[in-house]
């Protein structure tokens, strides 16, 4: 029996776009999309979170978020808590810091992707209420 990892998840919003990376092979879920964002360590706070993952992983500075969805999910091998967060107030030019591939992807696009199984509600409610 393993805690629930408690993930700070950003969705990145520029018009009618979002931003994804892909997660490195090796990785829980890899070679999927996902939301930029990582685990919530002991005695930070989401918000805190998502602005040190935000700037460790795609290289952006975070002004504002909104939270957006939460998301419990077990995989077979983990389970984790995913809360996201809606970032429309940032700056700098995205980028794969650990190498990873990055894309602004259309909205209306995001459900041809392969995300892990736990974003499939994210998905649906971006393209209900953000496009
Ligand atoms: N960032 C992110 N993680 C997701 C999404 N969907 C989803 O199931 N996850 C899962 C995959 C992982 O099990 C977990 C994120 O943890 P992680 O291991 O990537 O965390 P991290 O960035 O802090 O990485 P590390 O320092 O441990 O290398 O959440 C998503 O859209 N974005
Ligand atoms: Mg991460």
């Amino acid at each position: 029996m393993t805690k629930r990892v408690h993930v700070a998840v950003g969705i990145i919003k520029r018009s009618q776009q979002v931003l994804l990376a892909k997660r490195h092979g090796h990785l829980h879920q890899g070679g999927k999309w996902e939301f930029p964002g990582g685990k919530v360590e002991a005695g930070e706070s989401t918000t805190a979170a998502l602005i040190r993952e935000l700037k460790e992983e795609v290289d952006l500075n975070v002004s504002s978020s909104a939270p957006f969805m939460q998301i419990s999910h077990d995989y077979p091998d983990k389970q984790v808590f995913l809360d996201i967060h809606l970032v429309e107030d940032f700056s700098g030019d995205a980028r794969g810091v650990e190498g990873q591939e990055v894309a602004w992807v259309d909205i209306s696009e995001l459900h041809k992707l392969e995300f892990p199984d736990a974003n499939t509600p994210i998905v649906d409610k971006i393209q209900k209420e953000l496009i």
